[in-house]
């Protein structure tokens, strides 16, 4: 879909780019030539993952920091670290915790342990981000992955869903305040696509999975390709005029609950046509 070289020379940032929706970004990314570092909490994912990657081509080299990113402090370290060779030139904030529960049985670890991660963890890495591009006078990206959710909010994933609403109002209030710096920032909502980590959490029993697909204007769930090559284009130079942006992925999914008539494609042929006004 894109020359090979559309991420050249750009160094990438992907929180939680050790598995599932991650992972599959890192891997568009450093095809179309990007350097790509990924993070995570736990070390042996994110080493498996870049021995299996980087043994398929020779593509530049994909590297990986252990990091918890409601660490503030292990954030400056990463970032830091980063930083050491070259200032990066795109963050991707797409670590991410989320659990099904009904709102009134979260405690309250159960709120933050969601909260510290999406609201927290990705503000962390994006101040530590933004604040060397500032200093360094160099432009910078960031794609931050949320929801459909976000601006509609949910049931059952209440912590998800205001971390996320906080992830997308920090989106497009720092693309008004670092855009004039060369700093862009854009969102991609993403509705059902299957991952190990959503499913175990989020989809309790597998006809619910079937649902996800039925209730979608094209009856089925996204693939991973779809998603990453929207991702390609918003952290590449093609996009340069899109800021404060979030773009929805999901198939009509959301709209599908918002039209008050949405609900007649359960009508029959023979409902349609007995509706039909008579001839005289
Ligand atoms: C299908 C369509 C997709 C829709 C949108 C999807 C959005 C996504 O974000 S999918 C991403 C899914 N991936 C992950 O969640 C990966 C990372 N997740 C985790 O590490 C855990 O699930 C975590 C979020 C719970 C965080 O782990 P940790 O910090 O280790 O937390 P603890 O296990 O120590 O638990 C802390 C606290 O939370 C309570 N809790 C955990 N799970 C649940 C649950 N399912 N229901 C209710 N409460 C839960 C746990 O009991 C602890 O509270 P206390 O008992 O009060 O100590
Ligand atoms: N799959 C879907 O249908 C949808 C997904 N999304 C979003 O897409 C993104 C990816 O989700 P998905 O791939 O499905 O799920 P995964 O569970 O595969 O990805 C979450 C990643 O975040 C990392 N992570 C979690 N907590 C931390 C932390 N404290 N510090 C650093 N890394 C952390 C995890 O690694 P580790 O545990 O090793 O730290 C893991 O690699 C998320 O932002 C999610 O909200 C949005 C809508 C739908």
């Amino acid at each position: 879909m894109y020359k090979d070289d559309l991420l050249a020379g750009k160094k990438v940032l992907v929180t939680g780019g050790g598995t599932g929706l991650g992972r599959s970004m890192a891997e568009h990314f450093r095809r179309l030539g990007a350097a790509v570092v990924i993070c995570g909490r736990r070390q042996d994912v994110l080493a498996q993952t870049c021995e299996e990657v980087n043994a398929r081509d020779d593509a530049p080299e994909m590297t990986w920091k252990g990091c918890d990113i409601r660490d503030a402090q292990a954030v400056h370290d990463m970032v830091e670290a980063i930083w050491s060779d070259g200032p990066l030139d795109v963050l991707v904030n797409n670590a991410a915790g989320n659990f099904i529960s009904r709102s009134h049985e979260l405690s309250s670890r159960a709120v933050d342990a969601v909260l510290g991660i999406v609201l927290h963890g990705t503000s962390y890495v994006t101040l530590a981000c933004g604040k060397r591009w500032l200093a360094g006078e160099h432009a910078g990206n960031v794609l931050s992955i949320v929801t459909s959710y976000a601006w509609t909010g949910s049931a059952y994933v209440l912590p998800s869903a205001m971390a996320k609403a906080g992830v997308l109002a920090m989106t497009r209030s720092l693309a008004v305040e670092w855009g004039p710096h060369g700093i862009r920032l854009n969102a991609i909502a993403p509705g059902p696509f299957p991952t190990k980590g959503a499913w175990e959490r989020l989809v309790p029993r597998p006809e619910l999975a079937e649902r996800f697909e039925q209730k979608n204007p094209l009856r089925r769930a996204g693939r991973h390709e779809e998603l990453t090559n929207l991702a390609c284009y918003l952290i590449s130079d093609q996009s340069g005029y899109v800021n404060g942006e979030v773009v929805t992925i999901d198939g009509g999914e959301w709209l599908q609950g918002a039209g008050q008539f949405n609900f007649l494609s359960e009508m029959t042929d023979g409902d349609w046509e007995a509706i039909k006004p008579k001839k005289k």
